[in-house]
C-alpha cells in the first residue's frame, strides 16, 4: 500500500450516485489526508452535500467504494459502522441544531446515543464542549432561537466535537455569518484543528476560509474532482470555472 493511502482518513473511489436518471457523481476518486483541513468547493448544485452525504451513508451509491478510518462502510457489520460513527462529527448546513432542544440538549444529543454515562459528566463534557467553542456556559439553558447565528453555528460545532471526533464534516459553515463571524469562525477551526489534531472535510463556497483556513482544496464538477491541491494550484490551473472563482472579481478583493 502507497504511504499518501495509509494517511487517507477518507478514501473515495469510483463513486457514482445518481437520483432516478440525473447522475450527480459519476466515478468520482477523492482521498482526504490525516490532519489536513481540506475545503471542497465547486459550482452550486455540483454534488458537494451529496457526495458529504454519501460518504456518511445518508445517500446511497450506484457504485464505487468509501473508506472511511481504513473500514469500507459498505462491509463493515452494524458494530463495526458505530465505531466509525463514534469518530467524526458533523456540522450539517442546514438544520444546524434541533430547535426545540436547548443548547444543553443539543450538545448532550450524540453523547447520549453512544455513551452510557452519568448526567453530572454530560453536563461536564458538555461545558468543556462550550468552552471549547468560545462560548459561556450560561449559554446552555437557552433555546436556538434565542442565539445569534454565530453562536448557533458554535453551538452546532460543540455538538459535532462533544464525542471527541478525530474527523470532522463542516457543510458550509459560515453560510449566513457576517465576514467578521465568517472569520472569527475560521479561526476556531483552524486553532481546534491545531490542538485536537482533527481531520476537516469543509463544504464551502467562502473564498476567505479556503485562504485561511484550508490546507488544501478539492475542486468538483460534472461529477468528478477536476482539481485537487493548493491555492496556488487553484490559481493557475486553466479551467475556466477555477479561472473565474479563483481570479474573478471576488477572489480579488479577497487577496487586496
Ligand atoms: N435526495 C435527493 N433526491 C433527488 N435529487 C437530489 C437529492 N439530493 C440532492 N439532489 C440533487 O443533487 C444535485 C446536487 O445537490 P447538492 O446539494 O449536493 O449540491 P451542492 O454542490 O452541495 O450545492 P450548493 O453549493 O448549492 O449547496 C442537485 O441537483 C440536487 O437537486
Amino acid at each position: 500500500m502507497a504511504e499518501q493511502d495509509i494517511d487517507a482518513i477518507i478514501r473515495v473511489r469510483d463513486v457514482t450516485v445518481q437520483f432516478g436518471t440525473t447522475r450527480v457523481l459519476d466515478g468520482l476518486d477523492l482521498d482526504v489526508k490525516r490532519g489536513e483541513i481540506l475545503g471542497f468547493v465547486g459550482p452550486s448544485g455540483a454534488g458537494k452535500s451529496v457526495l458529504t452525504r454519501t460518504i456518511i451513508g445518508l445517500v446511497p451509491k450506484v457504485s464505487g467504494r468509501i473508506e472511511v478510518f481504513g473500514v469500507d462502510l459498505d462491509a463493515a457489520s452494524s458494530s463495526q459502522r458505530r465505531a466509525v460513527e463514534r469518530r467524526w462529527g458533523i456540522l450539517f448546513q442546514q438544520g444546524a441544531l434541533f430547535s426545540s432542544l436547548t443548547v444543553r440538549q443539543n450538545i448532550q444529543f450524540p453523547a447520549r446515543e453512544y455513551l452510557r454515562v452519568s448526567q453530572r459528566l454530560l453536563d461536564e463534557i458538555m461545558v468543556a464542549k462550550l468552552v471549547m467553542v468560545g462560548l459561556k456556559p450560561e449559554v446552555a439553558d437557552r433555546y436556538p432561537s434565542e442565539l445569534s447565528g454565530g453562536m448557533i453555528k458554535r453551538v452546532a460545532l460543540a455538538r459535532a466535537l462533544a464525542l471527541d471526533p478525530e474527523l470532522v464534516f463542516l457543510d458550509e459553515p459560515t453560510s449566513g455569518l457576517d465576514p467578521i463571524g465568517a472569520g472569527d469562525f475560521d479561526e476556531l477551526v483552524r486553532t481546534l484543528q491545531r490542538t485536537l489534531g482533527l481531520t476537516v472535510f469543509m463544504v464551502t463556497h467562502d473564498l476567505d476560509s479556503l485562504y485561511t483556513a484550508c490546507d488544501r482544496i478539492a475542486v468538483l464538477g460534472n461529477g468528478k474532482i477536476i482539481a485537487a491541491g493548493s491555492i496556488a494550484d487553484m490559481k493557475a490551473s486553466q479551467h475556466p470555472w477555477l479561472q473565474q472563482y479563483f481570479n474573478g472579481k471576488r477572489a480579488r478583493a479577497v487577496v487586496a
